[in-house]
């Protein structure tokens, strides 16, 4: 047995080991009873400045220093000593005030005093309304509860449901999304939530609204109704009736900043600008061009404009790294963007408000509200994603002059202190110009703005404050044609749906097919107006020129369909979009492939022309096939053959037959003859080629004498024709033949290359290779010859040059 380690108490000798444990049980117990009793005397009135100052755990106290955190924050000085004395507790309390630890204590906590193990199953439940907030809350619990011994799990969706119900039954505490939890609650045999002590909700007014209804009552129904429940919010709901479903026991209100001034933070400044619906992305534009050394988070209402807006400001190249979030991208993506904005010093992020509650990125500079918030709540949620604990921070808000009166009021009433600002005229810029050269060269972008446009005109229709969002007071041509559209596709609106229900309206319940359920279109032409190929150019989409960028976005989209519905939370509902109307012209059948497959009549299948047989699912793929040049694309390559004397065709190498190979002596002598011969062959034709440039330049010279002779007769006879930019008399091709030329290819590479520079941070890779490429063409120069008239060298000159 190794000797005690130096430092560490050895053990007492001579006792017998069973009375060691029993000892240490005692202790234990006797520690736990301590602990008990310092929770139920503790004052309620008396001031928590340190966590050092609370009854809690050796365990708990430990994690809670090695995470850094000593004093208390106002809410965890008030909500903490109710909570530890297992309260049913509202807490409320701005943004960024530290909420997470008054709850996430009490949970260590109270299932530590009460001797939870893992044969005890679940004891506490934690939900959130987004996935990045559970798992950020998640994080939280790892780093203060590292000490403990409970098991902890995280139940978001995003991998597979088998993964998770296997280890579900094993988990004390888990911190969920509402739609997986009641999947697994719904499906998982081996789940029991029987034993629950603790129930908490996180940004609970917003769990506790219309689109996370069902599943909420549904988990509650599983749940058992004695246990401590608690909520927490920055906007705290106070509805009877929500508490009344959640069966709260004379619940305390801990409302930290009630009596403040503010409802957002003190270190918080906040401005709005009044900028017309039109000039909304020049001015963001402009924003982000004057703030390049910023942390910056710009909200908008869909993830269909935040898609727009980044992959036309990328191409806009800003300055600054530009990244968006939005419900439909795929998990491990969402987890990689949040990870780099989170990590980034300066970077500006275009998201839904699926970042808009409970996320601490850490310093952000800015948050910009490109469209206007739902409601004051929303406002504050979203702002409050800068100026956390302490830290100051700015947020801009656009308003259309027609939400100004009402959204204004709105905030007044929520006490959040706003003031309005003017863009400086000198740094404006606008960016109308690009966006619709944008446009027009890639039908992808110009319909995504179309599905932006769509979905953004559709959540200010069904906003349910009519006297902020007045949809006939937007300037909805305008902004179409801001975006860079050929005019503002036609939309036909819905009745009865409230923003709030489709937010969170699981994706499944509405459409599936985006395009499927459409009520809307673009502008049909009439039948006798003039078309021109713009216009028709405009009306594609998804042709050969589909980016493969925007393919993989497309099939991102796909491939989320099946995530949960909170995590969608900010998502558009698709029951409007963009309907494509073909033209009545022959573009008619300029169809999109994936659309003709699924409604029009069986594709053709044309054999024989490749080598896999090629399917004509579109009149445009049938009309591309007519032409010659283009078929000759799709054509295998022709094989080269020669013909022997008898004009029987051979392939151009063939394989000799081994028999009669070896019988024309051992291989290494054969290949020494076949060296030698070629060698002769060679020396042969050099000779040849010599005599016939020799011959060649013998005949240059004398036409060269007898066409100066014939010039300098002209000039004598006072009729010279001009020569521009040569003297009169000089050889045009002498000119020309002085340029230098180049040895080989490897001379042209060292004068082409361009200083490498360094890689710019919008550029992507294949982009780069790209470009190298079609450089590598150009620089290749066939010069093996000596130019012979004139043509040949202009078109070396030309070459040269460029
Ligand atoms: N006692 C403390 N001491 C130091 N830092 C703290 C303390 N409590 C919380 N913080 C820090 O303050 C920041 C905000 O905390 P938290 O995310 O809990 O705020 P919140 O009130 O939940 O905000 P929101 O309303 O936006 O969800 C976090 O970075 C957290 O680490």
């Amino acid at each position: 047995m190794a000797p005690p380690t130096e430092g560490r108490k050895s053990k007492p000798k001579g006792r017998p080991k069973n009375d060691t444990r029993s000892l240490k049980r005692k202790r234990d117990v006797d520690d736990l009873e301590k602990l008990q009793k310092a929770v139920e005397e503790l004052d309620l009135k008396a001031e928590i400045k340190d966590f050092t100052d609370l009854p809690l755990s050796q365990t708990t106290a430990s994690g809670l220093e090695a995470s850094h955190f000593k004093t208390l924050t106002d809410i965890q000085s008030k909500a903490l000593p109710l909570a530890l004395k297992e309260k049913d507790i509202l807490g409320a309390a701005k943004t960024g005030s530290g909420k997470t630890l008054a709850f996430l204590i009490p949970v260590l906590e109270n299932l530590y005093r009460q001797k939870w193990t893992e044969l005890d199953g679940l004891g506490a439940l934690i939900i959130s309304p987004t996935r990045e907030l559970a798992i950020q809350i998640f994080e939280v619990l790892r780093k203060i509860g590292r000490y403990h011994t409970f098991s902890a799990g995280l139940v978001i969706g995003g991998r597979s449901l088998q993964e998770e119900k296997e280890r579900l039954g094993r988990m004390n505490i888990l911190v969920c999304t509402p739609g997986r939890m009641l999947q697994h609650m719904d499906q998982t045999a081996a789940f029991e939530v029987d034993h629950l002590q603790m129930l908490v909700l996180d940004e609970a007014d917003r769990i506790m609204d219309m689109g996370f209804q069902a599943s909420v009552d549904a988990i509650i129904e599983h749940l058992p109704k004695q246990r401590q429940t608690m909520l927490f919010s920055a906007t705290q709901t106070k509805k009877v009736s929500d508490l009344a479903r959640l069966s709260l026991r004379d619940p305390e209100y801990v409302s930290v900043h009630e009596a403040a001034a503010t409802a957002t933070p003190t270190t918080l400044q906040q401005y709005y600008v009044l900028t017309p619906l039109p000039d909304k992305l020049d001015t963001l534009y402009s924003f982000i061009k004057s703030n390049l050394k910023s942390k910056i988070i710009v909200f908008m209402s869909s993830g269909k404009q935040v898609r727009f807006v980044y992959e036309s400001f990328r191409h806009l190249q800003p300055g600054i790294p530009l990244l968006h979030l939005h419900g439909r991208q795929k998990q491990t993506a969402r987890l990689d963007i949040t990870s780099k904005f989170s990590a980034s010093k300066n970077s500006c992020i275009f998201a839904t408000d699926v970042v808009a509650r409970g996320l601490d990125f850490p310093a952000v500079d800015w948050v910009i509200q490109m469209d206007c918030p739902e409601d004051a709540d929303t406002y504050i949620h979203r702002v409050g994603r800068t100026a956390r604990y302490e830290r100051a921070g700015k947020a801009v808000l656009f308003l259309d002059p027609s939400e100004e009166e009402g959204m204004l009021k709105r905030l007044e009433h929520k006490k959040v202190p706003i003031q309005r600002t003017k863009p400086r005229e000198k740094k404006q810029q606008s960016v109308k110009n690009q966006l619709q050269n944008m446009c027009f060269q890639d039908p992808e972008l110009k319909y995504l703005g179309q599905k932006a446009f769509v979905s953004y005109t559709r959540s200010v229709f069904v906003q349910k404050d009519k006297e902020v969002f007045k949809i006939d007071e937007y300037d909805l041509e305008g902004y179409a044609a801001s975006m860079g559209l050929p005019g503002a596709p036609k939309i036909k609106f819905q009745k009865g749906d409230s923003a709030k229900t489709l937010k969170n309206t699981p994706r499944a319940a509405l459409s599936s097919d985006e395009d499927s359920d459409v009520e809307t279109g673009e502008k049909k032409p009439k039948k006798d107006e003039v078309r021109t190929k713009y216009d028709r150019m405009f009306e594609r989409r998804n042709q050969d020129v589909l980016s493969g960028h925007y393919s993989k976005m497309i099939a991102e989209d796909d491939l989320d369909k099946d995530e949960d519905q909170q995590a969608d939370a900010d998502e558009d509902n698709d029951f409007l979009s963009v309907k494509r109307v073909l033209p009545v012209d022959e573009d008619k059948n300029s169809d999109d492939d994936e659309g003709v497959a699924a409604a029009g009549p069986a594709p053709k299948v044309i054999h024989g022309l490749g080598k896999e047989p090629l399917v004509i699912d579109s009149k445009r793929r049938e009309k591309m096939l007519k032409s010659k040049k283009k078929l000759l694309k799709l054509k295998e390559k022709g094989t080269k053959l020669v013909f022997d004397e008898d004009g029987i065709p051979h392939q151009m190498y063939e394989l000799e037959d081994e028999e009669a190979f070896r019988k024309q002596g051992p291989a290494e002598m054969q290949r020494a003859k076949f060296l030698e011969e070629e060698a002769a062959r060679v020396r042969e034709a050099d000779l040849d080629d010599k005599q016939l440039a020799k011959q060649k330049k013998r005949e240059k010279r004398e036409k060269k004498k007898a066409r100066e002779a014939a010039a300098k007769a002209s000039i004598d006879d006072d009729e010279a024709p001009e020569l521009v930019g040569l003297e009169v008399g000089e050889d045009p091709m002498d000119l020309l033949r002085s340029l230098p030329l180049p040895e080989d290819d490897e001379v042209e590479e060292k004068e082409e290359r361009p200083a490498k520079r360094p890689k710019k941070w919008f550029e992507d890779d294949s982009e780069d290779e790209k470009k190298k490429a079609a450089k590598k063409k150009r620089r290749v120069i066939e010069a093996e010859d000596e130019p012979e008239t004139l043509e040949d060298l202009e078109a070396l000159a030309a070459g040269l040059l460029s």
